[in-house]
C-alpha cells in the first residue's frame, strides 16, 4: 500500500528554472510539469493516442549503506529534479509530463520502500503513463523491476530486465538482507519461484568491478552480459546482437542505468566510481536509443546519483540528459 509515511508528493515551488518568456517556443520543463499526489487523486486520464510520462523519485540509500557504499544517493531525486526543471520542451502535441512525488525510505525500512515503489510504478503503468524514476541507490531496481513485472504478469507479457551497469548487482543477500547489490538476484529468485524465465541483460560490465563469484552467479541465473570492452573497442556487432536477441525474447522491458557504468570523469557523483567506465556518447547512446525505440520499455530509471560526491553538477546533468533522451524517445517532437 502507498502510505503517507513512505510517499511524499512534490511540493509546489520545487520545480524551478530559467524563464525566457511564456510563448510555446520558450517553454522549459518547470513551466509545464504537473504535480500529482497519488494519495489524493488518480493520474489524469489520457486520451486515445495521447502520451504521458510520470516522474517518481526514490529517495533511498539504505541499500548502499548495507552494501558498504558511500551514502548520499537518497538526495539524488532532488538533484535530478533541479536539472530537469531547466530542460527545454520538445514534446509532441498533447504530451503530458507529471511529477508524481517521491517514495522515501523511513528508518532503514528499505524493503517497505521498495514495495511502495513497486505499487506506485504499477499504478502509473496501468494509468497509461511511462514511469521514469529518479534514484536513489540501485536497490531501486528491485522495487521498480517488481512493479514492471507485476504489470507484465497481469497482461501475460514476457518481462525482461536491462541494466547498464559496471556491476551485475546479483549478489546473494547477506546478514543485513537485500542491498543495492542484490536486486537482480532477488528478481531471479522470484522468477524461479514463479517458474518463469529470468531475462536479464547487463551492459557495460567491468571485469575489475565483479568477482568471479558474481560472474558465476550471473551465468547460473541465465543472464546475458556485454562487457565494457565492447563499448571501448566499438564492438557494435556484439553489443547490438545481444540487445536485438534479448528484445526478441521479451514483450515488456524494465530499463535501469546505474550511473557508475560511466567513466568517473563523467560520473564522479556515485558510490563506486570507475575510472575506465564507458562514455555517455557513441555506442552507449546508440544502444540506449535502440532499446527505447523498441517500444517495449514500460519503466525506466537512473540510479546511484550521489550529489555529495558530484563536481559541477556533472553527474546530475548526465542523469538529466538520460531522462531527456528517454522522454524524447517516448513523446518527443519529430
Ligand atoms: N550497487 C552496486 N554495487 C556494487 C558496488 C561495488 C563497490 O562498492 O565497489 C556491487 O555490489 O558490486
Ligand atoms: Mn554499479
Ligand atoms: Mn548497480
Amino acid at each position: 500500500m502507498i502510505t503517507k509515511e513512505f510517499y511524499h508528493p512534490t511540493q509546489a515551488g520545487t520545480w524551478t528554472g530559467r524563464t525566457d518568456g511564456s510563448t510555446d517556443d520558450l517553454l522549459r520543463w518547470h513551466m509545464i510539469i504537473r504535480l500529482v499526489d497519488l494519495l489524493k487523486e488518480p493520474l489524469p486520464p489520457l486520451a486515445e493516442g495521447q502520451k504521458g510520462v510520470a516522474i517518481l523519485g526514490f529517495a533511498c540509500d539504505e541499500g548502499v549503506r548495507r552494501n558498504k557504499g558511500r551514502m548520499g544517493a537518497k538526495d539524488g531525486p532532488a538533484a535530478i529534479r533541479a536539472v530537469l526543471g531547466n530542460l527545454p520542451v520538445h514534446l509532441t502535441e498533447g504530451a503530458v509530463l507529471l511529477d508524481a512525488g517521491d517514495i522515501a525510505c523511513m528508518d532503514g525500512r528499505m524493503e517497505l520502500a521498495q514495495q511502495v515503489l513497486s505499487e506506485a510504478v504499477k499504478a502509473v503503468i496501468q494509468a497509461g503513463y511511462l514511469p521514469v524514476v529518479l534514484g536513489g541507490g540501485h536497490e531501486i531496481a528491485y522495487g521498480h523491476g517488481c512493479g514492471v513485472r507485476e504489470n507484465a504478469r497481469q497482461q501475460n507479457a514476457r518481462v525482461g530486465y536491462i541494466n547498464f551497469d559496471a556491476h551485475f548487482d546479483i549478489r546473494v543477500p547477506g546478514a543485513e538482507g537485500p542491498t543495492s547489490g542484490t536486486s537482480f538476484y532477488q528478481l531471479a529468485q522470484d522468477a524461479k519461484a514463479a517458474n518463469e524465465p529470468f531475462n536479464y541483460l547487463a551492459l557495460g560490465i567491468q571485469k575489475l568491478g565483479n568477482t568471479r563469484q558474481l560472474f558465476n552467479l550471473a551465468g547460473e541465473s541465465g543472464a546475458t552480459y556485454v562487457g565494457s570492452d565492447a563499448f571501448h573497442l566499438n564492438d557494435k556487432d556484439t553489443l547490438f546482437a545481444a540487445i536485438q536477441h534479448f528484445l526478441g525474447q521479451v514483450d515488456h522491458v524494465y530499463l535501469t542505468t546505474c550511473l557508475d557504468v560511466f567513466a568517473s570523469s563523467f560520473a564522479p557523483g556515485v558510490s563506486a566510481t570507475a575510472y575506465n567506465g564507458i562514455l555517455p556518447q557513441g555506442l552507449f547512446l546508440e544502444s540506449f536509443r535502440a532499446i527505447l525505440a523498441s517500444g517495449k520499455v514500460k519503466g525506466t530509471d537512473v540510479a546511484e546519483l550521489n550529489p555529495a560526491f558530484d563536481y559541477d553538477n556533472r553527474t546530475a546533468k548526465l542523469a538529466g540528459a538520460l531522462i531527456f533522451e528517454t522522454v524524447m524517445a517516448y513523446c518527443g517532437e519529430d
